[in-house]
């Protein structure tokens, strides 16, 4: 039986006159990421509304004939539908790789990448268009859902630069612009007689900074603590889960931990939907041990975001033909 965790609740809502300082959520926030890596967020300002549409163009692109979603089936850049068995976990440097992919449909959406930009046009991995189905409600929904949790992830670098001991404004320069993935899942039901080692989602870490997690009621996320064993992580009504990422954990030299967690399928004959936000670094940024965490000695080389991120895109993921794809923990 698995055992509730009770995971931290940060609550944003308290600096807009809620009688909090910064420097006390950045303390609440540091501990949660010094232990558990995962907390929820409330208080965060984005509105119910943009987040049931958020779910119901979820809802509604899954439930479309598979020709269509196949239509806009992922492309170079990783933005665009990834069908069932596109992300099976290949191979990683810490785990075990899994023998059946993961039991889920995905959408991905990136920031934003005009045809005419520099990056585009000079190949630069990860910088290239969205694709859109052709539902006008989608679009217009996926995209406040973006804006508005990319509001978000830049109103929480000033808590997070205190979070790691810098001065309020140390992050942004290394988010101007952030890279964002905003990936729709879908998780079908469990077959009545399941195989071994299939899941929503395999265990993994995430690859990036932070990232924000919306779920419905359904249930299935877990998420494991360092004696092995694994917990739930229920719904809290208008929360985000948030949880950081291995890059996050690299520039604090493993201080901040990047938690293993998975998805297991959902029972009862139900699908589950859940919204995953990755906020992360500007690609061209170096991450580097931050001075405060250096300790004896770094644990990893300075590393430029775009290239790290590639290499995990490459090794750690395979398509069906044979080309990288977005993967379970890409962001
Ligand atoms: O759907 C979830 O609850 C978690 C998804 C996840 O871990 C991921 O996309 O990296
Ligand atoms: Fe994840």
């Amino acid at each position: 039986m698995t055992r509730h965790l009770g995971l931290p609740v940060v609550d944003l809502g308290r600096l807009d006159g809620g009688g909090g300082s910064t420097s006390d959520i950045a303390r609440a926030i540091r501990s949660a990421c010094e232990t558990a890596g995962f907390f929820y967020l409330d208080g965060h300002g984005v509105d119910a509304r943009i987040i049931a549409d958020a779910f119901e163009a979820n809802r509604r692109f899954h439930a479309l004939p598979m020709a269509r979603k196949q239509a806009v089936a992922s492309n170079r850049w990783h933005r665009g539908y990834l069908g069932f068995g596109d992300a099976k976990l290949k191979s990683s440097a810490r785990y075990a790789p899994a023998r059946q992919a993961n039991r889920l449909e995905s959408f991905f959406v990136r920031h934003e990448v005009e045809e005419d930009d520099p990056d585009f046009r000079s190949g630069k991995p990860l910088q290239g268009p969205n694709q859109w189905p052709d539902d006008a409600f989608f679009k217009e929904a996926v995209s406040a859902y973006d804006k508005a949790l990319r509001r978000l992830g830049m109103r929480l670098l000033p808590v997070l630069s205190l979070a790691i001991g810098e001065e309020a404004g140390f992050l942004a320069r290394h988010f101007a612009p952030p890279s964002t993935a905003l990936r729709l899942n879908h998780y079908p039901p469990a077959e009545p007689t399941p195989e071994d080692d299939v899941f929503g989602s395999h265990p993994h870490t995430d690859y990036g900074f932070l990232t924000l997690l919306a779920q419905d009621a359904i249930g299935g996320l877990e998420i494991e603590t360092t004696d092995g064993s694994w917990h739930p992580v229920p719904c809290r009504e208008g929360a985000f889960v948030v949880n950081i990422g291995d890059i996050f954990a690299r520039w604090t030299n493993d201080v901040f931990n990047s938690t293993r967690h998975r998805v297991v399928t959902p029972a009862g004959g139900r699908d589950r939907y859940s919204i995953a936000y990755f906020f992360d670094p500007n690609l061209d940024t170096f991450i580097e041990c931050l001075p405060a965490f250096q300790g004896g000695e770094a644990r990893y080389q300075p590393i430029r975001f775009v290239d790290y991120f590639a290499e995990r895109l490459d090794a750690n993921y395979s398509r069906r033909d044979a080309e990288p794809d977005g993967g379970s923990d890409a962001s």
